[in-house]
């Protein structure tokens, strides 16, 4: 199969700020109209790494293509940036006393006024900011701060577009009408997007593909279901998701598993671990029971709370969920 040409390249960029290397040989592809979420704890270079990939810092080291075409470096620019990727920053750059429509509309004053007022209906409507578009930009939630940057970069209409952490400090409301906005955008817009995010349900639910960042590295890189199923290693499943440590029969030799992957049996024959109910946790849409066999601690999912603290539970496990470290 032809591959098209990626939007956006990075070839073996490393930074340094003094003695510490920050990002260290980063190569990445990203397809046009692909969504690549970038994961990783705080202070693992997110977002330095968006910052070279919009043409708003220089790697000591490395290149990055736009469409094939090398990005000069930025070194002593004024205007920093490039006309083809637009990248909004942590704190959104709006024009406080303007409204929110006038913030979206000034992205688009080079085009005819009817183009211009359609546009920026449709973003008010995508974006879900007609209720305050006559609203000043200094008296916005922090959602609708957001929202209206994502607005007013998406009027230019970017190749790619580059988000440093869209979620954070959003409330669950505000998370969920960004979500909605974001799923309307794929949709009707063509452009690519990279997000950093230390969020691992915002990096599994929204990605096409995932880039896990330790320490300036990236050390796994795939599908959402790859990453999650097949981490390379324990950070990585940690960092997706919850694990249970389990002793080998051997020495020192330890695995882990998925709690969705374990299950209670009553068939003695397929037991392989036996413990104590020691907590059972209500987490709003499942239960979590927490189990104990000496040192060991083993936790699971059900969907009603039927076991009691104290009782003795067998678990079942498939031998292929086990993942050695
Ligand atoms: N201009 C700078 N000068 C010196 N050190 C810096 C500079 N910018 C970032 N750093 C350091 O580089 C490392 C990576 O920072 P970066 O902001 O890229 O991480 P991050 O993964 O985005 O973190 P967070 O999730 O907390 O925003 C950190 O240790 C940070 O302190």
């Amino acid at each position: 199969m032809k591959q098209s040409r990626p939007t956006l390249r990075a070839q073996q960029l490393t930074k340094t700020f003094g003695n510490d290397t920050v990002l260290s040989a980063i190569d990445l592809d990203l397809a046009p109209g692909e969504w690549l979420g970038i994961l990783g704890e705080s202070g693992s270079g997110k977002s330095t790494l968006l910052r070279i990939l919009g043409r708003f810092l220089d790697a000591e080291q490395g290149d990055v293509f736009f469409k094939g075409q090398l990005l000069k470096p930025v070194a002593g620019e004024l205007m920093p940036g490039h006309e083809g990727i637009r990248l909004i920053h942590q704190e959104f750059e709006l024009f406080p006393n303007q409204t929110v429509e006038e913030n979206i509309a000034y992205s688009l004053r080079f085009y005819e006024p009817d183009y211009r007022a359609e546009k920026v209906a449709e973003l008010l409507e995508t974006t879900a900011l007609k209720s305050v578009k006559d609203r000043k930009a200094k008296l916005l939630s922090g959602g609708e701060k957001q929202r209206t940057a994502i607005a007013k970069a998406i009027a230019e209409l970017p190749d790619v577009l580059l988000l440093d952490e869209p979620f954070a400090h959003l409330d669950n409301h505000n998370r969920r009408v960004l979500a909605d906005a974001i799923e309307r955008l794929r949709k009707r817009e063509k452009m690519a997007c990279i997000f950093v995010t230390h969020e691992a349900a915002d990096a599994l639910a929204w990605s096409d593909r995932i880039a896990v960042l330790r320490d300036g590295q990236i050390i796994q890189i795939g599908t959402p279901q790859e990453v999650y199923n097949n981490p390379v290693n324990a950070y990585v499943a940690e960092l997706t998701g919850d694990i249970n440590w389990i002793a080998g029969d051997h020495d020192k030799q330890q695995f882990y598993i998925r709690p969705e992957k374990i299950k209670p049996t009553r068939n003695p024959d397929k037991s392989r671990w036996v413990g104590n109910v020691e907590a059972v946790r209500f987490h709003g849409n499942h239960w979590e029971i927490r189990c104990v066999k000496g040192k060991e601690h083993l936790s699971f999912y059900r969907n009603k709370p039927d076991l009691a603290i104290g009782q003795e539970v067998h678990l079942t496990y498939a031998s292929k969920d086990l993942k050695s470290i």
